[in-house]
């Protein structure tokens, strides 16, 4: 807790440099986050005003003493003295529901509430300690009465409502301040790792000088149908703009040869083609499913059996390929093909996209990527959720490309799920750097010219 309300303390310095600090303490431990917070910041010679519930956890009993025996004196907390205090303040501190609050809300803490939103709505910044209040920690579902802060500062690690849907943009800005606590304590809400980008730059592969085609990942493409015909080109192109070196497509349909880098072989029949494709050497990765059409579980189901580094994707999601996976697979599916494959309402898919990311994977083996703003990729070993990204890759044919950037980099080397982590953040970053340009009008295309930027752009943070 004494580091938790230094680091808020520090924050709220930083937001408000000058001018009175208004800190609200509930009876918890979160309340007791603000208690520290106004005795370091009143130590430091702030103004602060300290409106505080009585205190129900032993340690913000603590806090309230010490705060007191530095001359602060905290106040009873309730809509009149918040709504007056609020006026003329530079900052409300929301420390008066943190982790431990589960709904409904209690009407007089929806006042409290309802006050900070209107003080905030007349000029005062509002910073939240760990979630703000009113905000479940664990789902992503929508908020019901919750503050919305200017910034947050979560504690020990990210909350999945600071990270999806419309609860996230109750939070603000995000700061994460890891404590120095043992594992032990890190509430079972803070799951949500998020890697930075200096480790995804630094686990992109190098190439050496003397490098050739046939050394930077021979990748095919099997996918394709009348009427989806562009999809297993974007997932081409995606996969040469991340630096394959051969790239062909495979289908059973007539392809747009709209990039004459890419090798197109159009069969008669998969159960033709299949047999041949194996015997004709296979690559070093490979992505089934963009368009393919009826015939795709069949299709995917033989690939698997060549334990190839592959990237499962669109038709090939189904759900009779459970426990057909291996460790060198990645399954990418949207929400809606998550829930396909879980038999569940895709509103439950988005509503726990960390829940559903593990129990996808655990049903289907290798890694999953549950595509969406942001990502969660799931794994064996671990879980994290994506950086970034821009809406405007709410458009069709994003997921295609993506398909083909974890294909190239399996065909570059990375393992699995190396390889997912790498690909969702190097297809996000694409997508903000298009987004600069397009904004929403941005098309899959755009994001695929920008990968080779992107690359550079996480490589220079990682070396
Ligand atoms: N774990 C750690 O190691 C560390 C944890 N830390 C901090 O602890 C926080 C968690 O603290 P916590 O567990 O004490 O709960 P907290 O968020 O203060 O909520 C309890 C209060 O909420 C109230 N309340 C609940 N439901 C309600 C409702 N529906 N409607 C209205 N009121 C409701 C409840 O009231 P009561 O039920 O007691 O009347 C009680 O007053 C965490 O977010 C972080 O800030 C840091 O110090 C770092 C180390
Ligand atoms: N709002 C958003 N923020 C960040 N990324 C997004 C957003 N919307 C979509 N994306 C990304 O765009 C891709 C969409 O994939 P998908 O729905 O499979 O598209 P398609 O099937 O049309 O190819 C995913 O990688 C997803 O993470």
């Amino acid at each position: 807790m004494e580091e938790a309300g230094r680091a808020v303390a520090t924050a709220a310095q930083r937001l408000a440099p000058s001018g009175r600090v208004v800190l609200l303490a509930g009876g918890g431990a979160n309340g007791g986050d603000a208690l520290v917070a106004a005795r370091h910041l009143s130590v430091a010679g702030r103004d602060v005003q300290v409106l505080a519930a009585p205190a129900t956890h032993p340690l913000t009993r603590l806090n309230r003493r010490r705060l007191k025996a530095v001359g602060v004196s905290p106040q009873v907390l309730s809509p009149a003295r918040l709504r007056a205090g609020a006026r003329g303040a530079a900052l409300l501190v929301d420390g008066l529901l943190g982790t431990g609050f589960r709904a409904p809300l209690r009407p007089s803490m929806e006042a409290l509430i309802a006050e900070v939103n209107a003080a905030r709505a007349q000029g005062a910044p509002v910073l939240a300690i760990d979630v703000p209040s009113g905000l479940e920690a664990g789902p992503a579902r929508a908020a019901g009465p919750a503050v919305q802060a200017d910034a947050t500062v979560t504690l020990m690690g990210w909350k999945p409502a600071l990270l999806f849907g419309e609860a996230a943009t109750r939070a603000g800005a995000v700061d994460l301040t890891p404590l120095s606590v043992p594992r032990a304590w890190v509430a079972p809400e803070a799951v949500a790792a998020r890697l930075p980008d200096a480790l995804i730059g630094f686990w992109l592969p190098e190439r050496p000088a003397d490098a050739h085609k046939g050394t930077a990942g021979r990748v095919w493409v099997l996918g394709g149908h009348p009427g989806t015909a562009g999809a297993p080109v974007l997932a081409g192109v995606g996969a040469l703009r991340t630096g394959a070196g051969l790239v062909t497509l495979h289908s059973l349909a007539e392809l747009p040869l709209l990039h004459p880098e890419l090798m197109v072989r159009r069969h008669p029949s998969w159960p033709e083609a299949l047999p041949a494709l194996a015997a004709s050497g296979l690559p070093d990765a490979l992505a089934v499913g963009m368009g393919l059409g009826p015939e795709a579980a069949e299709v995917a189901r033989a690939v698997l059996a060549w334990k190839v580094p592959t990237v499962l994707d669109a038709d090939a999601l189904q759900p009779d390929l459970a426990g057909a996976g291996h460790d060198r697979c990645v399954w990418t599916p949207h929400p809606g093909e998550a829930a396909r494959l879980l038999d569940v309402p895709t509103a439950q898919v988005t509503g726990d996209p960390l829940v559903s990311a593990r129990a996808l994977q655990a049903q289907m083996g290798g890694v999953v990527v549950l595509k969406g703003g942001p990502s969660v990729v799931a794994w064996s070993g671990g879980l994290v959720v994506a950086r970034g990204g821009h809406p405007g890759m709410a458009t069709a044919g994003m997921g295609d490309t993506l398909a083909g950037v974890i294909a190239a980099l399996l065909g570059q080397g990375l393992d699995a799920a190396r390889a997912a982590l790498c690909a969702v953040r190097l297809h996000a970053r694409a997508g903000e750097r298009a987004a600069a340009r397009h904004h929403y009008g941005l098309v899959a295309g755009d994001v695929a010219e920008e990968l080779g930027g992107a690359w550079l752009d996480l490589r220079a943070t990682g070396r």
